[in-house]
This record gives structure tokens, sequence and C-alpha cells, in this order.
């Protein structure tokens, strides 16, 4: 007889576990940002002492959490830059930062050295693919709202033969109540959300200080004049031209929403707003754990996420996503139009773009 299909339920709660105390780290570190906290990476984009110490306490939590099974994880960051001259003091503030997180949850007896932090993040190495089981890791996503004290994301999720089967979304500065209504913005608003998803169980979101879950479920809107849509915050991220040529063409009347991170597939499956539009700049390619986590949670809760072609976004193919130009995320009843707006807007660009 054949095994019954996995639960992922265990998997799901390390992953709440491992994004919620990583969260604690950052959202202390926001507090207190010091400028001997930022470094550049090797691509110019920032990278803190958050970022590292995030990865390195989700990497030790899913391994003390989950230890009888082989580990591989997908992140973002490596140890490389801070094995440098020059970082001690950088690293010894990551090792404090992780020792005091771990220490405040109270149910780890552990203390790190700074070479088992350094393997820590480096346990992020891993190259994914269409076998076995992986984790996928984003440790600050959005680290540019972070430095500016808005919105950003942990962003966890697990790839099964390819496929994403569960995700974590924590937004630490997300508020719980809607964003991009100006009526809820002006209330003084509880912040702090976690997002989970777990494939064919729906998306749930709970406060990050420990409120009971509930179901989620993306905008039911059919018609696009009455739909706002999510953008990046960074005009470098994506192009917003491109998105304000789609929504006038859809007749979407409201101005974009523009929030850093993964917080846009939280709020969109909560139906915040109805579309999330994302096309960067030429030549940059999408990795998958800007993505996974947030694709599973929105689409458990009934969204649809493609690329600019209407393909469904490949995970199997390693650390980056390969796609056709953007990724647009929507409900059932808007895509058809959607992708529609999306290709003559793509049209009439090559034809702006190309010599008489
Ligand atoms: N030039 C770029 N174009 C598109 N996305 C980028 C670029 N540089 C960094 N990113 C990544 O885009 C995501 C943020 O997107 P958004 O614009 O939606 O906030 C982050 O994952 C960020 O990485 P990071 O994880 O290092 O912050
Ligand atoms: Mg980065
Ligand atoms: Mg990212
Ligand atoms: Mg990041």
């Amino acid at each position: 007889m054949a095994a019954p299909p996995a639960s992922y339920e265990k998997e799901l709660a390390a992953a709440r576990k491992a994004a919620s105390l990583a969260a604690r780290l950052c959202q202390g570190v926001q507090k207190s940002l010091l400028q001997s906290d930022v470094q550049s990476k090797a691509d110019r984009s920032p990278v803190t002492v958050a970022d590292y110490g995030s990865q390195a306490l989700v990497s030790l939590v899913l391994k003390t959490e989950l230890s009888s099974e082989s580990f591989s994880l997908v992140a973002e960051e490596d140890s490389g830059d801070l094995r440098k001259d020059g970082s001690q003091e950088t690293l010894r503030r990551i090792t404090n930062l992780v020792n005091d997180t771990l220490s405040s949850d109270g149910t780890y007896n552990l203390s790190l050295s700074e070479e088992d932090v350094l393997v820590a993040i480096d346990s992020g190495k891993s190259e994914g693919g269409p076998h076995g089981r992986h984790w996928v890791l984003d440790p600050i996503d959005g680290t540019k709202g972070f430095l500016r004290g808005d919105q950003y994301a942990i962003a966890l999720g697990l790839l099964d033969e390819g496929k994403v089967v569960l995700g974590v979304l924590a937004c630490p500065n997300l508020p719980l109540a809607p964003v991009g209504h100006s009526e809820t913005e002006s209330l003084a608003t509880k912040v702090g959300c976690l997002f989970s998803a777990r494939i064919g169980a729906g998306t749930y979101m709970q406060s990050l200080d420990g409120s009971p879950p509930s179901k989620v479920h993306v905008s039911n809107i059919e018609n696009p004049a009455d739909a706002s849509f999510f953008e990046s915050f960074e005009a470098a991220h994506s192009l917003h031209d491109l998105s304000s040529s789609i929504a006038t063409k859809l007749g979407v009347q409201a101005p974009p929403v523009r929030i850093d991170s993964q917080a846009k597939y939280g709020t969109l499956a909560r139906g915040d707003g109805a579309i999330y539009l994302r096309f960067p700049h030429k030549g940059y390619r999408e990795k998958i754990w800007d993505h996974a986590a947030g694709c599973i949670v929105v689409t458990e809760a009934g969204g649809i996420a493609t690329d600019a072609a209407g393909n469904a976004l490949d995970f199997s193919k390693g650390r980056y996503l390969d796609l056709d130009t953007g990724i647009i995320v929507t409900n059932a009843k808007l895509m058809p139009l959607l992708l529609n707006a999306v290709q003559s807007s793509l049209e009439e660009k090559v034809q702006s773009a190309s010599p008489l």
C-alpha cells in the first residue's frame, strides 16, 4: 500500500517557531539600528546583522526541531564577508543577538560560539532542485524597507519534489488591520502578522505575539474598477510605469499601494487589495527565496501567481526562478483580464522601444 500523503504539520509548526523567533531578533535590531550594523554586499545591496542573525537562528531552530531528518536549506546570505578581516566586531554582535534571542525564548538550552553561527549561516548553501526536500529562506526580505523602518518579512518555505508545500511569512511591522484603506490607516492599529500556509489546508494569519490563527482569503472582487494593486516601494525593484499602464488598461481607479517585501503576498492573501504586479528591470534574475513562501501563502488563500506569460512559477530549477518578464498575482476571476492587460502593455513597451 502507498504511504499516506505527507501532511507537513510538524514542519509547519517548526517553521512558525523559527520565523517568529527570527522576527523577534529583527524587531530588536530595527529599534536600535546602528550604522555599523549595515554592510554592503558585492552586488552593493545592503545586509545587516539582523539578516545574518535571522538566517542563523532559522537554520538552528529547524535543525533542532526536526532533528531526525536530513536537512537542506537554500538561503540568501553566506558567511563570506563575515570571515574577512575587520568583521570580528560584527560577528560578535550577531552571535550575541542569536544567543540573546534563544535565551529569551527559554525553550532551548543552547549557547552558540562565533564559529557555530558561521556554520549555521552557511548551512543555507544548498542548490535546491526538483528532488527531495529543501527549505527556502529569505532571512529578511525587503532589507531596504527594514532600514527605512518600513515593511519587511522573514520568508520561509519548504519544497518537496520541486513544489512549495508550506510557507510562513512573519511581517513584524504589518498592521493586523487592512492596509491601503485610508480610513483604517489613521487608527492606531496593532502590528506584527504571521501568515502560514500548508498545501491543501488553506492560509491562516495570526498576530506575532500569539493570538489564535484565523483563516484568510483573497479578495473576491470581479470588477477591476473596484480593485487596488500592490507593487514594490522601491522603483529600482519594479517598473512602476509599466504597472501604471496595466492598471489604466484594466480601469483600476485606486492609486498603487507601495510596500516592501513579500508582505505584499500576505496583504493580498487576506484581501487588502486584489492585484500584485512585479516587473524587475532587465537583467535582474528572481531568486526562489523571494517568492516561495509568498506564493503558497497567496495560492492557498485562493489566489493565482504566474509570470507575465501566465505560466505557474517553477521553484524546481535551483536557486533562481526562470520566468518570462515578471510576476503577477490576483484572484481567479480577474486573472484573464489581468493577463490581457499585461500582454498588451508589454507589446506597447516593445513597440515604443524599437526604432521605426
Ligand atoms: N534590483 C533589484 N530588482 C528587484 N528586486 C531586488 C533588487 N535588488 C534586491 N531585490 C530584492 O527584491 C525584494 C524586495 O522587493 P520589494 O521591492 O518587493 O520590496 C527583496 O527580495 C530584495 O532583496 P532583499 O531580500 O535583499 O531585500
Ligand atoms: Mg538582500
Ligand atoms: Mg528578498
Ligand atoms: Mg533578504
